[in-house]
């Protein structure tokens, strides 16, 4: 089976961002170590600290931050940082020529319940013009990114990648460390019949997005015309991979709890991350106003509303909305 490293080769990935990559996923490596250790290794539960997300963080929050802080900082090809578990950007090495943005730990309320979970990484070019510190460099639009991916730390640890030359899935053989292409250019198939959001929140959304659930919910009686699967694994890095293998539609949409936040997902770490690989796997990925990643985004840790998956599914959703 081919290697991580000569898929990224074939795809025209320059050396730099190779080894940048490689160093990233020798973090996610310890990290897929730590979570399957859990009580074992006293990892498990909360912290006493809130992160700027307002979000009690678990420790496997802290322990997957610090571990790809660490890394990136001593890699040398990372000028700075942005993560989900950091109030502010973390400068890394002057000369360094990429940016990195990270969720270093995605569905953090499952890891109690030892329920998928993962990383989620973005990496884009450093402007030659920014100071280390300086956050105006990662405000870029997600069309900017050159490559995007997630770690899922499941029954297998495995990885989506893209470098702007398709999805590709490989999974984690533990036996030498290395992780092979199991799922060669994965296509999202057009249609489905699956669909992923938290439907406790309903009584929260706009309307266009409450009529078009209760349509998927009324089946084949209903104007869809079939009837509909619904998923939800709480943890956004479980629910995109299954879109992947199987197509499907995932929502986090607007809603109205809290008007000052546009949606619950983040922008650089997970909306733009994921959009990538949902694009590049044949399938769209919007805010319910525009595509994802040509969000101008204002500030790192901005919220996006999500929709994304199956292309004509996504459109159907969309239509509610014109
Ligand atoms: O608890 P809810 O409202 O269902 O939200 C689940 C969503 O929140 C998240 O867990 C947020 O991510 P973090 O765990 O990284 O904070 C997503 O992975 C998931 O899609
Ligand atoms: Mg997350
Ligand atoms: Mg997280």
């Amino acid at each position: 089976m081919k290697r991580l490293n000569s898929q990224l080769q074939q795809d025209g990935a320059p050396l730099e961002l190779i080894l940048l990559i490689r160093t990233l996923l020798a973090g996610c490596k310890e990290i897929s170590f730590r979570v399957s250790q859990g009580a074992l290794a006293g990892v498990l539960g909360s912290t006493l600290s809130e992160n700027v997300q307002g979000e009690t963080q678990k420790k496997l929050d802290v322990i997957s931050n610090q571990i790809l802080k660490d890394i990136l900082k001593e890699s040398g090809y990372v000028k700075a940082i942005s993560s989900e578990e950091e109030d502010d950007v973390v400068p890394c090495h002057p000369e360094g020529n990429y940016l990195v943005s990270f969720d270093p730990l995605d569905g953090s309320s499952n890891t109690e319940i030892n329920s998928l979970i993962g990383t989620i990484f973005s990496i884009a070019h450093a402007p030659q013009w920014m100071a280390p510190n300086d956050p105006a460099a990662f405000l870029q639009p997600g069309s900017q990114m050159v490559a995007a991916g997630y770690v899922l730390y499941g029954p297998s640890t495995m990885l989506a990648m893209t470098t702007g030359k398709g999805t590709h899935i490989y999974t984690l053989d533990k036996t030498h460390g290395g992780f092979l292409l199991t799922h060669p250019n994965v296509q999202v198939p057009e249609q489905t019949a699956e669909f992923s959001i938290n439907a406790s929140n309903q009584r929260h959304w706009e309307a266009p997005m409450q009529q078009y659930v209760n349509d998927l919910l009324a089946g084949e009686e209903g104007p869809m015309g079939k009837n509909y699967n619904m998923r939800w694994v709480a943890a956004m890095v479980g629910d995109v991979h299954r879109l992947l293998c199987r197509g499907g539609i995932f929502m986090y949409p607007y809603d109205k709890r809290d008007p000052t936040k546009a949606g619950k997902l983040r922008l650089l770490y997970e909306a733009n991350p994921m959009a990538f690989l949902i694009e590049q796997a044949g399938g769209s990925a919007s805010t319910g106003a525009g595509r994802i990643m040509e969000v101008m985004p204002e500030e790192i840790h901005q919220r996006v509303p999500v929709i994304l998956g199956s292309k004509d599914e996504v459109e159907a959703c969309l239509s509610y909305y014109d």
